[in-house]
């Protein structure tokens, strides 16, 4: 079954394309990986995902898109305001639900942040702000994952675990990634962009490292 369906002449910024023409269907229960070299459009491809699918997805953008100023929980909270009234999102900011905390700290515990839930996000690591930007897509519990290098911050074990905990939690995912073994690893199907295209659309188990080294 398609979940989602992207069609699109052209990608790109002020009339300069980056790619296409595209022409994707991600189906449910793919977990699919976007690969090729920095500046090829990968970002460009996800952000237009999600900007024609918001209601379906989790996007855990490049940039991460935390408030630095507020607290672990409320960046976290914050993936499911449209959940709640006005009414209880003001009164959350001030005085953190005690239901809604009992909903987060389980997530922030599978991410070793147990401790920073009510930290400021300026105060952490970029490895941690990751992970809270990891927690506020898990919470959001959509059906769709969308997720731009969702793990470049952490070390190798902690990359990989985050990965697990992605895959256990999305059925269906669109994640870019630049480690080819990672990609492998995590993804059942890969596309590479080269050149403005979508020049390989593959499953993983029919491909190789040194295949997808090709496209860097
Ligand atoms: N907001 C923007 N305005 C204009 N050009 C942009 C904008 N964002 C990206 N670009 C350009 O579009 C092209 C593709 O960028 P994009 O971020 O999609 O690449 P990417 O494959 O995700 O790169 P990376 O792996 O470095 O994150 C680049 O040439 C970039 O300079």
């Amino acid at each position: 079954m398609t979940a989602l369906a992207i069609q699109s002449d052209s990608l790109g910024y002020g009339g300069q394309r980056v790619l296409g023409p595209v022409s994707l269907d991600i189906r449910t229960g793919e977990h699919l990986i976007l690969l090729g070299k920095s500046g090829c459009g990968k970002s460009t491809l996800l952000n237009h995902i999600y900007s024609e699918n918001r209601n379906e997805c989790a996007l855990i953008p490049q940039g991460l898109g935390l408030v630095g100023s507020l607290s672990v929980f409320h960046n976290v909270y914050m993936g499911c305001l449209s959940r709640h009234t006005v009414f209880h999102n003001i009164r959350n900011l001030a005085w953190p639900s005690p239901a809604r905390v009992a909903e987060i700290l389980p997530l922030l515990e599978r991410l070793g942040l147990s401790d920073k839930c009510f930290a400021a996000v300026d105060d952490l690591s970029g490895g941690q702000q990751q992970r809270v930007a990891v927690a506020r897509a898990l919470y959001q519990q959509a059906s769709v994952l969308l997720a731009d290098e969702p793990v470049s911050a952490l070390d190798g074990p902690e990359a990989d675990r985050v990965m697990s905990l992605l895959g256990q939690n999305f059925i269906t995912a669109v994640i870019t990634l630049h480690d080819v073994d990672r990609a492998l690893r995590y993804g059942q199907r890969i596309i590479a962009i080269q050149d403005g295209e979508l020049v390989l659309d593959e499953r993983a188990d029919r491909l190789t490292v040194s295949t997808l080294n090709e496209f860097y």
